[in-house]
Parts: C-alpha cells; sequence; structure tokens
C-alpha cells in the first residue's frame, strides 16, 4: 500500500510555552526523556517505495514521534481533563485509563479527572449518568477488572450538547478511548470546539477487537484477543479429535476485517479452514466448503473451522439490514448458518458427525488483558496525555513502524484496515492451515 497522499499535519491549540514538569529533577531522576516534533517516523519503510516517491519527486510522508514534550501548552495547576469510552468493549480500557489518570497526576500534576460514564451518553444531561472523579486511588487496582470502570454506550448523541457539557465543566484536555465510531464522533467534536473558538485538545486512544483501524499497526487489546481465541480452538481442536468425524467450529468476532480469525488461527495451528470477510466463499459446489470440509475429515477424521462474524454475509442477501443504535450494519448470524450448513449436508450424504460451536465472543472483549497488552496501554496511554498536555489536538495516538506515533484524527476514519487478501499474513494461514480456494469455478458464459 502507498501512503503518498496522507496528510500527516497535527494540529495545536496555540504555540506551548511553559516548561513540562518532566524537566524538574525531581521528575526526572528516572530518566525523563523529550521527543522534538521534528523526529518523525517514516509510513513506508519499503526502500523500493521511497525510492519511487524521491524518484516521483513526492516527499516521504512521516509521522510526527510521540512522547513528552519540553514545553507543554496547558497549566497543571488549572487544568481539567475527561476521559470516556464508547462502543464496544476491549481488554485494556482500564489499562489505558490507569495510565492516563497515572501520568496526568504523578508527572504533570494535574488534578481534576473527570471520567464521563456510559460512552456519549454521559455528556448529555437527560441520561443524568453522573461523573466520577478519577484519582490514583480510584484507579490503581482497576488492572485486573475486564470491561471498563467508566462504561460505554452506542448511539448517536448531539455534538453541539457535548460541546456544552465540556464548557460547563471547563474541560481542557478529551480523551476519547473508542473505535471507528468514536473517532468519527471526536473529529467532529474536535470541529465544534474549533468553531467557537474554544481551547480543548480532543485526543483519541484507538480501541477495537477487530483491529481495524486505519493507519494503526495494532491496537490494544488484540494480543489478548488472539490469546483468549487460542483457547477456544485448543478446546474445539480437543472436542473434534475425541469424537468420530469430530468438528470443532469457532465464531470470532471481526464485523469487516478478519484479523482476529486469521492471527488466531496462526497462533494455534490445528485449524484447518478459516473464513474471512476479505476473501469470498462458496459453501456449496465441487470446490465449496462443504465438500472440502468433506474431504477433510474422509482423510483426517476431524476438522477445526474458524469464522470470522462478517464473513460470508453475501448469504444473507435479501434479507432485511438491520443498524445498531450507532449506525453499524448488524450482522447476521454466520456461524450458526455455516452449523447448520454443515448438519444438513452430512445428513443428507448420510454421514455421522459430531459437530461443537463454540461462540467466544464476549468473552474474549469483556476479559482483562494480558501482559503483552498491559505493556502496550501503558504506552499508549501515556503518550496520549503527552500530546494531549503540548497542546496537540483532534489526533491519535498509534503504533506504527514499531513506534508510537500521532495521527491526524481526520485520515484514520477515512477507511477500515483490512486483511490483504494478497498479503503475507492470509498467504500464511493458506499455507499453515492447508486451505485451498474455496470458490467455485465461474460458469462459462454461453
Ligand atoms: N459518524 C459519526 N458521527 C458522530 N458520532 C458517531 C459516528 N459514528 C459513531 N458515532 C458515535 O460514537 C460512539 C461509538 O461508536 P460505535 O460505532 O458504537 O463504536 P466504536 O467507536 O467502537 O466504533 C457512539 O455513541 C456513536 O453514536
Ligand atoms: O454486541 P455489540 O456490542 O453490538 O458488539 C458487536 C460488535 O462489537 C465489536 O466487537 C467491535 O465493534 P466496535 O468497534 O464498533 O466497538 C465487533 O466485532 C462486533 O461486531
Ligand atoms: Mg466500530
Amino acid at each position: 500500500m502507498r501512503f503518498e497522499h496522507i496528510d500527516t499535519t497535527i494540529q495545536t491549540l496555540g504555540e506551548a510555552k511553559i516548561p513540562s514538569p518532566l524537566l524538574q529533577p525531581a521528575n526526572g531522576e528516572c530518566g525523563a526523556y523529550f521527543v522534538d516534533d521534528d523526529e518523525r517516523i517514516l509510513l513506508h519503510v519499503n526502500e523500493k517505495q521511497v525510492a519511487q516517491l524521491k524518484a516521483d519527486g513526492i516527499p516521504a510522508p512521516a509521522f510526527e514521534s510521540a512522547g513528552p514534550r519540553r514545553k507543554i501548552y496547558f497549566d497543571p495547576s488549572k487544568l481539567r481533563c475527561a476521559l470516556v469510552t464508547c462502543g464496544g468493549l476491549c481488554p485494556g480500557l482500564n489499562d489505558i485509563i490507569r495510565s492516563v489518570v497515572l501520568e496526568l497526576h504523578h508527572r504533570y500534576g494535574v488534578r481534576h479527572i473527570c471520567g464521563i460514564r456510559h460512552g456519549l451518553q454521559g455528556f448529555i444531561p437527560k441520561y443524568g449518568h453522573s461523573t466520577m472523579d478519577l484519582s490514583p486511588e480510584t484507579v490503581t487496582n482497576i488492572l485486573d477488572s475486564g470491561g471498563s470502570i467508566l462504561g460505554s454506550s452506542r448511539g448517536d448523541q448531539d455534538i453541539e450538547e457535548v460541546v456544552d457539557s465540556l464548557e460547563r465543566m471547563h474541560i481542557g484536555i478529551l480523551f476519547m478511548i473508542g473505535g471507528d465510531g468514536t473517532l468519527a464522533a471526536a473529529s467532529k467534536i474536535a470541529d465544534a470546539i474549533h468553531s467557537r473558538g474554544l481551547k480543548i485538545s480532543v485526543i483519541g486512544i484507538p480501541k477495537t477487537i477487530d483491529n481495524d483501524v486505519f493507519l494503526v499497526a495494532r491496537s490494544f487489546g488484540f494480543d489478548t484477543a488472539v490469546d483468549i481465541a487460542t483457547q477456544a480452538i485448543s478446546g474445539a481442536h480437543n472436542e473434534a479429535e475425541a469424537y468420530p468425524n469430530g468438528i470443532g467450529l469457532i465464531k470470532l468476532m471481526g464485523r469487516e476485517s478478519g484479523f482476529l480469525a486469521a492471527t488466531a488461527a496462526l497462533a494455534r495451528q490445528d485449524v484447518n479452514f478459516v473464513l474471512i470477510p476479505e476473501v469470498p466463499f462458496d459453501l456449496d459446489g465441487p470446490n465449496g466448503f462443504l465438500e472440502n470440509l468433506e474431504k477433510r475429515l474422509t482423510h483426517r477424521g476431524h476438522a477445526v473451522v474458524v469464522v470470522a462474524e462478517g464473513a460470508g454475509q453475501e448469504f444473507f442477501e435479501g434479507r432485511k439490514k438491520m443498524h445498531d443504535a450507532s449506525g453499524n450494519v448488524k450482522l447476521y448470524d454466520i456461524g450458526l448458518l455455516i452449523k447448520s450448513k454443515i448438519v444438513a449436508h452430512f445428513k443428507e450424504r448420510g454421514i455421522s458427525v459430531s459437530l461443537k460451536y463454540i461462540d467466544p465472543s464476549y468473552i474474549i472483549r469483556s476479559l482483562p488483558a494480558n501482559s503483552n497488552d498491559h505493556v502496550f496501554c501503558s504506552f499508549l496511554g501515556r503518550d496520549a496525555v503527552h500530546a494531549g498536555m503540548s497542546g496537540k489536538t483532534k489526533l491519535v495516538v498509534s503504533h506504527w513502524n514499531n513506534h508510537f506515533v500521532h495521527v491526524p484524527m481526520d485520515q484514520v476514519i477515512t477507511q477500515r484496515k483490512k486483511v490483504d487478501p494478497d498479503g503475507k499474513l492470509w498467504a500464511t494461514v493458506l499455507e499453515a492451515t492447508g486451505q485451498s480456494s474455496l470458490k467455485n469455478p465461474a460458469p462459462k458464459k454461453a
């Protein structure tokens, strides 16, 4: 993929003039380091691509590095901050809340940190959700809890009312932790703030169990999700192996992107078929999934199938399209459809099978983060604070080419990140599973 069209410019509220409290010896003793705005991370690391851009006279795009700045914009003694978590749950939400609060409190000396309850609803008086005072005492021991201590919600809220609420609370930095929907809302909030001439920074921390946020190489909670998914695969494999013609079928989250299904299949290589939204497949016909499943049972006596929830939605064509409160398309249950198709197929062929269907979706996204994600969230949360304190706004803190960076909010919401059917991840899934194309040849035209 080429990224030369990406505008990497980061907006600021004004000049950062206040020396950072991290410069104080007491704070710097344990190695305060600083990052300058001109420290940048190239989007492309492929030498040929960079050379091509150079030959075309196009400057190679680069993201601003995340991290503490020497000068900050907000006076910590007067600053009020707010945090909100929106959309679906994801392992690590509490880690992010904790690291933001501890960094603000201990390193910058910010004393007014407010948790907004139940997503965007928390800004709107009619819902009556009270706010939560966030301090080291309230967040120190939340790492072992899944979910979000602030709660969440879906559903559109009036952006002007959200900004009214920020004004009423005298908020200087708003940290919005959420997925593509939340970041779209955050971008509108930042625009409304700007048009009112307010000085409020909006910092996004991308959250997605589907790992589908554009320009974010890895999102927090994904590593944990893969870990937990492998347990489901392991269970399905044990069940499948134990019985004659055993089939373990697991459905994993992944609305439009099959990263979780593909990566979990590589993490636990007992999987024989992976079905993801990006790669179309047929159920029936000589190359179809059911025929291939039967072949696998004939040769090996058992099979494990992983299906991402967004796969095969074309099999529901003609049915009514429904949406959730946030406007996301409500998916039909591909796991249950495949289950019923498998049962019908083998019944028709007079073959007895033992089919076990496992759907661990909500277990995966609501559990606490694993160690890797604890570490990752700690970096992300603290870098979000550094970005906000320096007066930057309308950005998300991202991980790109092994570095933490600032990405303009409007860029990440332009599209979703998807598994490339011609890329390394999917090629390796095919190698590891031995799965061939599950598409029948197109019928010849008369
Ligand atoms: N385009 C949009 N403009 C404004 N608000 C949005 C937009 N898309 C989603 N939202 C709001 O952002 C919040 C979270 O969105 P949702 O899609 O549920 O989760 P996620 O942020 O995880 O994608 C919801 O309250 C939703 O109404
Ligand atoms: O049952 P819910 O809350 O609508 O969530 C289902 C969806 O939430 C997700 O886990 C994440 O979606 P979001 O990015 O919108 O939070 C999807 O994989 C899934 O389709
Ligand atoms: Mg979303």
